[in-house]
């Protein structure tokens, strides 16, 4: 991080709320990571594409990370504590209270998550209009957006939760709210997600057109009038109750958040990858794609003018790093799916108990397995006979296209170990051709790419990895700090607390020491796509 005015020994907390769990690190100000922890968090599915979780839970778990990740350090050395967390919608009432946002009425699950696809039919309706900020989301909004959720609640849960709400926020600015008490929004989840333009603001005409007038009419103070940049500290620091929450020091600086994604892109898109013969080395930063994988996969590119690529979201202005535009690709169940078709399978239970009878988890087994069963031919050959469309949960980018379902074709009646490893392979590589796909829409609207940046935590997968450079022809550079995603949060930490001036300051790499935030060092794999064998 060059140019740094920090004091020695500084220390910075990020969280990172995923969709499985709420992950801490204490960070330094290399960026190096110096502890971690991680708890697993609820989630409900009342009904078929209704996901829900709860706020109280969420907050819970974040004072566990926290607590754990700070335990034995001088914690007066902590200077800023960065969030981001999932895109997902959080309902308050007008005392900060949780509503329930399902018809049970329970409100402890005051969380509509983002992969619920309960909206649809408001979403084809606000896309029927082709209001003109839909050409800002890639030409058509998503249901996993926020304006359709908020117009289902508006539909169908008048009384129990939309007459009595005060507060919707985004996930990551629920957190920075709690953590502070201000109740300014984050660009990057408001642009993202909600239609907020960085140089314009609320569009009135969009609110009044899709049936949601009684936010302009509100001066929109329920889904915020304040909007500040990621990384900007909020208002005096952690609060005492927050601090006591979290075991950490009341008054230390704490920003306005990112999504997850777009901290795990911020965590990568710099890394310092001097001296590895890599295409982006000495080329712009708009020549490198970060890609997120955990339960879904998102890739962040980024351009200095803005490019309109049918399908995908954006262009977002100054959405992750500051006066760069983003386009963001996505796939909406990645990890899910890997784990929702291993899990289903009929030979399932031999294969954890063959995993834990060597200590190895189940995709660690497989691919061994893999290896074992590949004999004289290279993996990715194994697929010849079986496919994958990998659409379970529609298809987010480039189709956009909620309605499609997910297909195998060339099924037989074995269902062995083998079959297992097969299928698991074909999903894998059906995922990878998915980002070849969103990487074709991108530069055929004009983006340059060169080089994949993987993190999240599909990237600790070797076999994923590879695929996605087998199938993409691209190198793929992971960071050695596996965690970016908590590093992109801490390096908001470390903005917040002025110790540097900007996000965009800590991707500068640069030849003075101490290196550049984060610590990256490339670990490369560039092969070509085999030509037969590929899936899909
Ligand atoms: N070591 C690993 N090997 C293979 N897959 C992994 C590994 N660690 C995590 N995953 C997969 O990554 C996905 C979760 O990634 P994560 O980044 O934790 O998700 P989220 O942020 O959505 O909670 C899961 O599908 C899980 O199976
Ligand atoms: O829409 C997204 C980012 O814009 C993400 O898909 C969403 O936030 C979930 O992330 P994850 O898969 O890491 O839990």
């Amino acid at each position: 991080m060059p140019g740094g005015g920090q004091e020695p020994g500084s220390y910075y907390v990020g969280v990172d709320v995923g969709t499985g769990s709420v992950r801490a690190a204490l960070v330094d100000q290399r960026g190096v990571l110096l502890a971690f922890a991680d708890q697993p968090i609820n989630q409900w599915e009342p009904q078929f594409n209704h996901h829900e979780q709860s706020s109280e839970d969420i907050w819970a778990a974040c004072g566990v990370v926290t607590k754990k990740v700070v335990q034995g350090i001088d914690v007066n050395r902590i200077r800023g504590l960065g969030f981001d967390a999932t895109c997902s919608l959080v309902v308050l009432d007008k005392q900060f209270r949780p509503l329930p946002v399902n018809h049970e009425g329970d409100s402890h699950r005051n969380i509509i998550m983002w992969l619920d696809h309960r909206a649809v039919s408001q979403v084809h309706r606000i896309n029927e209009t082709k209001h003109g900020v839909l050409q800002y989301v890639g030409g058509v909004m998503s249901v996993e957006m926020q304006a359709p959720k908020l117009l289902w609640l508006k539909e169908n849960l008048r009384e129990t939760c939309w007459d009595k709400a005060g507060h919707f926020f985004d996930l990551p600015d629920f957190l920075s709210w709690k953590a502070t008490g201000v109740t300014a929004r984050s660009l990057c989840s408001l642009v993202c997600k909600w239609t907020y333009s960085a140089e314009k603001g609320w569009d009135d005409s969009f609110w009044k057109l899709i049936g949601l007038e009684d936010f302009v009419a509100d001066n929109y103070s329920k889904i915020g009038n304040q909007v500040l940049p990621p990384g900007a500290s909020l208002g005096n620091g952690l609060t005492p109750e927050a601090a006591r929450d979290l075991g950490l020091p009341a008054g230390i600086a704490v920003a306005a958040s990112l999504i997850d994604a777009h901290a795990g892109g911020l965590g990568v898109i710099g890394a310092d990858v001097r001296g590895h013969g890599l295409a982006c080395e000495g080329q712009p930063v708009t020549s490198r794609l970060a890609v997120i994988c955990g339960t879904s996969s998102c890739h962040m590119g980024i351009s200095k003018d803005p490019i309109f690529v049918p399908g995908v979201w954006g262009p977002y202005f100054s959405a992750m790093v500051p006066g760069f535009w983003l386009n963001e690709g996505g796939q909406s169940v990645t990890g899910k799916l890997i784990d929702h078709v291993v899990r289903g399978h009929a030979a399932f239970p031999e294969l954890q108990a063959k995993a834990t009878a060597r200590c190895q988890s189940v995709y660690a087994y497989l691919n061994s397995h893999l290896d074992l069963i590949k004999k004289a031919r290279p993996v990715g050959f194994l697929t010849v006979d079986l496919h994958v469309w990998p659409d379970f949960h529609g298809n987010r980018s480039p189709l956009a296209d909620l309605t499609l379902k997910g297909m195998v074709t060339g099924l037989k009646l074995s269902q062995d170990l083998d079959d297992l490893a097969i299928l698991y392979l074909a999903t894998v590589q059906a995922i990878a051709f998915g980002t070849r796909l969103i990487i074709e829409a991108l530069e055929a609207a004009g983006h340059s790419l060169s080089t994949l940046f993987l993190c999240g935590g599909l990237s600790k997968n070797p076999l994923f990895v590879q695929m996605h450079a087998d199938i993409t022809g691209m190198p793929v550079v992971l960071s050695q700090e596996v965690e970016s995603v908590l590093v992109g949060a801490a390096i908001l930490g470390a903005c917040a607390s002025g110790d540097f001036a900007s996000v965009q300051m800590t991707l500068q790499p640069s030849s003075q020491d101490p290196p550049p935030l984060p610590d990256h060092t490339a670990l490369l794999n560039r092969t070509r796509p085999p030509s037969p064998g590929g899936n899909v």
